[in-house]
């Protein structure tokens, strides 16, 4: 059995609607990953195969402000995971991000990049990265930019301030992959079936800015919507991104031959199934 753990997030919907009858879920109720002993009921009574994590504390700016639950849900709850997962022998799958980078490389980051990150956040991830040595047989799977059909995302915030406004500014200096998470997911699947081992980068194909991802929302949804630019700085959110944090997904397609599809294809499919809110 493969048991994800934050399974009400957005990632962790779409990984139990992929695994179905082979998956278990857990999230905040049933588990706190950052109190051991909650760890140690779960993981010793469903006694899975592999434990995926996709619970995570994700506010990029609330976590600026609150160091240390970001630190205990991202980086110890990890730690818990991972030596809980050691002791009943399953593999462990951390998500991570490419906000464990600076983005100051200028070229798409390798798994064996030097990460540098610049905010909480980042920090926090890279703790849970660190932490996942407590068990060897572990896989640490860095994407990017998510969106979903259950969550609070990127795309359906656009669509809902279309609905709002003819005009919207929007960053055009930070560049990445917009990544939907069932690509991730069937990645995460490709990953665990090959029975890989390590870090790897999963993202939807191809770069764009924020604001090129808000031209193309508007233009697939057929919406009229006016996207200005603007830079991070003036935008002045409390947490710092990254620049340039694409990920190069080489090493991922040459182990398991899943390579995810172009950023625009996913969009569009993502839209077409989209129920409107
Ligand atoms: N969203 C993105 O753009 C990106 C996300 N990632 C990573 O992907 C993973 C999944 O992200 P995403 O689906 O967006 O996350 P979500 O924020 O949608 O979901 C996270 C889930 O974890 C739960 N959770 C929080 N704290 C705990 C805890 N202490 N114990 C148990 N469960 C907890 C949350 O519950 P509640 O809501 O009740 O707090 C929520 O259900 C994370 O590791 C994230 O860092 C990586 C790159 C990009
Ligand atoms: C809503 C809005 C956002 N923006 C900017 C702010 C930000 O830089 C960018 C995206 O906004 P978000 O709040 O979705 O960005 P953010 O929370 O930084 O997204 C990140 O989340 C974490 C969990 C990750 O791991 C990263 O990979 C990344 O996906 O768009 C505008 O410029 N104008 C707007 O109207």
């Amino acid at each position: 059995m493969i048991l994800v753990v934050g399974n009400k997030g957005m990632l962790g919907q779409e990984l139990m609607a992929l695994f179905g009858s082979a998956a278990r879920g857990v999230d905040v109720g049933e588990i706190d990953i950052t109190d051991l002993v909650s760890v140690q009921r779960v993981l010793t009574t469903l006694k899975p195969r592999v434990v995926v994590n996709a619970a995570a504390y994700t506010d990029v700016d609330g976590c600026e402000s609150n160091s240390e639950l970001a630190l205990q849900v991202n980086g110890e709850g990890v730690a818990h995971l991972a030596m809980i997962s050691k002791e009943i022998d399953a593999k462990l799958v951390q998500v991570s991000t490419d906000y464990v980078f600076d983005g100051r490389k200028g070229s798409p980051y390798q798994e064996d990049d030097a990460p540098a990150p610049l905010s909480v956040y980042g920090e926090s991830k890279l703790a849970g990265e660190m932490n996942t040595c407590f068990n060897p047989n572990h896989l640490i799977v860095r994407t990017q930019w998510l969106y979903g059909h259950a969550g609070k995302n990127f795309v359906e915030t656009m669509l809902k301030l279309a609905a709002e406004r003819d005009t919207l500014t929007v960053v055009d200096d930070q560049i990445g992959s917009p990544t939907w998470t069932r690509d991730l997911a069937l990645a995460i699947k490709a990953l665990i079936d090959k029975d890989c081992r390590g870090t790897y980068h999963a993202a939807n194909a191809g770069v764009t800015s924020w604001n090129g991802f808000a031209k193309e929302i508007f233009r697939l949804a057929g919406l009229k919507v006016e996207v200005a630019p603007m830079t991070t700085e003036e935008l002045g959110r409390p947490a710092a991104r990254p620049l340039y944090s694409t990920l190069d997904c080489g090493k991922l397609s040459a182990d398991t031959g899943f390579s995810p599809q172009p950023w625009q294809d996913a969009l569009q499919r993502y839209l077409e199934l989209r129920q409107p809110n």
